[in-house]
This record gives C-alpha cells, sequence and structure tokens, in this order.
C-alpha cells in the first residue's frame, strides 16, 4: 500500500503549496480541511481503489461535511447524550435526529460507491492491492459456503472507510499542533525526515531504527491524542475486575476489585490511561523523547495496548484491525508535511469530546471543530 499512500500525500501537499504560494507564500488555514482530505484519499485508494480526488469530488466533499457536522453536533451537549443515549435505547437510531443523521450520511455516500464497484467486479481483481480486491479475490477461490456476501463486503467498506479516515485526521492535526507549539521538536524532526529525500517503504517506517525521532514523535502522537478517547464495552457474564492500585472505599476499608454483572457497561477512558502520571511521569507532556530515552518509561509500566503500551488501538481480540496501517500511514503524512511545510500556532485550542476529540478555538467556541495553523513552505 505504501506507493498508493505515498501517491495521494504527494498530490494533497502539491495542492496545498500550490495554494500557499498564490497567497504569497504564507498562509494562515483550518489544519482540519488538510488532514481530512489527505487520509480520505489514502483509505480511498488503499480499501478500495477509488480516487476521491484530494477530497474533491462530490462523495468526498459529503463525506467531510457529514463528519464535520457529526463532531461539531457531538461537541455539544444534545449531540454527544444523543450518541450515549443510542447505546442505551438503539431504536432512537430511528428517530431523525442531526446527531444519528449525520452518521448515516456518511454510509449513504460511501456504499453505492463501493456496490459499483463490487458489482463492476473491480477494475483490476487480480493484482489490485486495495482491500475490496483482496477480498474479492479471497471470494473467488472460496467454496461457496465460505464466500463473503456482497452485503457483506459492502459493509467492510464502509467500516474501513468509517474508522480509517477521521481517526488518523485527528491525530495528525493535534499532532501538527503539538509540533507547531514546539519549535525545537519540528526543526530536530524536520532535520531528521530531510536527511532522505525519497520515499520509504512500509519495512523501512516500520522498525524505529532509520528514523527513531519520526517513530518518536508518532508514538507520541498516538499517545497523547487518542481519537476514540472513550470507549464501552458490555460484559458477557458476571465477572471481577482487578484493581491495580487499590482504592478507599466510603467505609473507609481498601477495595481491590470491583464485581460486575452480565450486562453492566464499561467505560475505558483510553486518553486518561495514555496519560496517567503513574506510568508516564509528566504524561500530560508532548516530549518525544520519552521514547528514545533509556528510562523514558518510568519503570517500564506500560499499559498492556494492541500497540505501543497504550491504549489507542485498545486492546483483545476486538482492537484494530488496522493499526498497522495507521502507524504506517501517520509517519508517510508527518514526514511528507514536514518536509514541506513550517508549522506556526495561531490560536489558542483546547480538546473537546465527541465521537473522536476534536480541536476548538478556546475563544471562539462558536466555529465548532477548527484547527487553525499558519503554513510557510520550508525554504531550499
Ligand atoms: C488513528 C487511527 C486509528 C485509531 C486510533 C483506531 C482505533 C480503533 C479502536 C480504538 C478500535 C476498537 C473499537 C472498539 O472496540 O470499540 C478500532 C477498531 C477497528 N478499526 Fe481502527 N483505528 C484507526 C485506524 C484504522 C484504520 C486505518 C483501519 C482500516 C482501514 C481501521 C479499522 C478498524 C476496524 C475494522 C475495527 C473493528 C475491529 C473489530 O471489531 O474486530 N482502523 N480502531
Amino acid at each position: 500500500m505504501g506507493p498508493d499512500m505515498w501517491y495521494a500525500v504527494n498530490n494533497v501537499v502539491s495542492r496545498l503549496h500550490s495554494s500557499i504560494e498564490a497567497k504569497g507564500g504564507e498562509r494562515e488555514l483550518n489544519m482540519l480541511d488538510w488532514t481530512a482530505t489527505s487520509t480520505l484519499d489514502v483509505i480511498g485508494r488503499v480499501a478500495f481503489a477509488h480516487d476521491f480526488q484530494q477530497g474533491q469530488s462530490p462523495e468526498a466533499l459529503s463525506i467531510m461535511e457529514g463528519w464535520r457536522k457529526q463532531a461539531s453536533l457531538g461537541m455539544q451537549w444534545e449531540g454527544f447524550l444523543a450518541l450515549l443515549a443510542l447505546r442505551q435505547f438503539p431504536v432512537i437510531g430511528k428517530l431523525p435526529l442531526p446527531a444519528i443523521k449525520a452518521q448515516s450520511n456518511i454510509k449513504n455516500t460511501v456504499r453505492p460507491l463501493a456496490s459499483q464497484l463490487v458489482q463492476r467486479g473491480v477494475s483490476d481483481v487480480e493484482h489490485g492491492r486495495d482491500i475490496l480486491s483482496i477480498l474479492l479475490r479471497a471470494n473467488v477461490g472460496a467454496e461457496k459456503e465460505k464466500r463473503i456476501p456482497d452485503e457483506e463486503l459492502l459493509d467492510h467498506i464502509v467500516t474501513f472507510v468509517i474508522a480509517g479516515h477521521e481517526t488518523t485526521s485527528v491525530v495528525l492535526n493535534f499532532t501538527l499542533y503539538a509540533l507547531a507549539q514546539n519549535p525545537a521538536i519540528q526543526k530536530k524532526l524536520r532535520s531528521e525526515v530531510m536527511s532522505c529525500d525519497t520515499e520509504p517503504t512500509f519495512d523501512e517506517l516500520w522498525s524505529s531504527e532509520n528514523f527513531p525521532y519520526l517513530d518518536a514523535v508518532t508514538r507520541e502522537g498516538f499517545r497523547l491524542f487518542p481519537p476514540a478517547s472513550r470507549n464501552e464495552k458490555v460484559a458477557e457474564k458476571d465477572d471481577v475486575l482487578p484493581l491495580g492500585t487499590p482504592i478507599v472505599g466510603t467505609d473507609g476499608r481498601l477495595i481491590h476489585e470491583i464485581p460486575i454483572k452480565a450486562g453492566q457497561v464499561i467505560h475505558i477512558p483510553a486518553i486518561a490511561v495514555n496519560r496517567f502520571s503513574s506510568v508516564w511521569g509528566d504524561g500530560d507532556v508532548f516530549r518525544p523523547e520519552r521514547w528514545i530515552e533509556k528510562e523514558g518509561i518510568p519503570n517500564g509500566k506500560f499499559i498492556p495496548g494492541a500497540w505501543s503500551g497504550m491504549l489507542t488501538f485498545l486492546v483483545g481480540p476486538r482492537s484494530c484491525l488496522g493499526y498497522r496501517l495507521a502507524v504506517f500511514e501517520m509517519k508517510i503524512l508527518l514526514m511528507a508535511f514536514i518536509r514541506a511545510f513550517e508549522f506556526e500556532p495561531v490560536e489558542e485550542i483546547e480538546t473537546r469530546m465527541s465521537a473522536t476529540i476534536q480541536p476548538r478555538i478556546v475563544s471562539r467556541p462558536e466555529e465548532g471543530a477548527c484547527m487553525p495553523l499558519r503554513l510557510r513552505p520550508v525554504s531550499a
């Protein structure tokens, strides 16, 4: 998937470059528009060989608008509560509530697109590297009862677009903001990624050896800014939740475990766990060096996460299926953006909870999800 990712990301970077040059070589812009464009273009190509035309096709605009609406509604109380209530009372999903309609808009856009490709049999099923071609190929060779029905294939594609687009865009946004706030870290990263002018492959980027600082910045971004900042799981049976550190009950006695009843909903605050001071020390600080220093992770007390001892991709059999893709993509995006532009903060940003975490301007909350940054092309 590497060449497809580089192709999509380079296109967005060069469009952004032209738009900045047209404004005289410096521009303030809402970075959300550009990060969402990049990740949608990447997922379109790698999930079902579709070109979202650098976020300019009607479908791309509709998906991005759907997300923006959903994110902004989720930041308000009524939207946040509607989504929470949906878990408890699924029938609410049938009501014409804006927060719920915004979610189905995305599905309504992606499904017909994927359906056209399935019906056409996809242009290059034999060699296609995208996920849909791989699934279709597996279907051709499989016994009849093991084939994935078309309807299910379409749902998979919708899931990939929903799970793989906004999430990666969120981490990239907040990481770029953190780099904008920390010019010395940004400079150090640029110096490392400028030391190579090729487009590294998955193997070259997956290992932390070739680009140790890029690896450290990526890990720090994923740790501090998990898009799915809180998750829910439902206990299938009565169980007992052991506590790492005992807590004092109202009667003054120490509690070492919590009994759980079947059906009980457990909230998993990934963003809080990823920042625990007891594990990370200065857990709220953006400090990529912690991943390089010998004693960077105090006492080696890693959380059992699917990747890199953090809960960003959760853990266990239902953890994120696309985490390698997401980490690889993030490294490509950071490399391409940092090679091309210098980033400066414009406004103070706060982090808001929604379906994914969202940035909001502290002094102008009415503008909804927004990440203004000042960009300048990196001089030769
Ligand atoms: C920054 C990027 C990403 C983050 C933080 C992320 C995070 C997560 C999390 C926390 C879950 C578990 C949800 C739950 O159990 O409640 C999940 C599930 C999933 N993710 Fe990701 N994800 C990312 C990117 C991707 C990408 C790029 C893809 C694929 C194209 C993907 C595909 C999936 C799928 C298919 C599941 C469902 C797995 C299952 O239920 O068995 N994700 N993701």
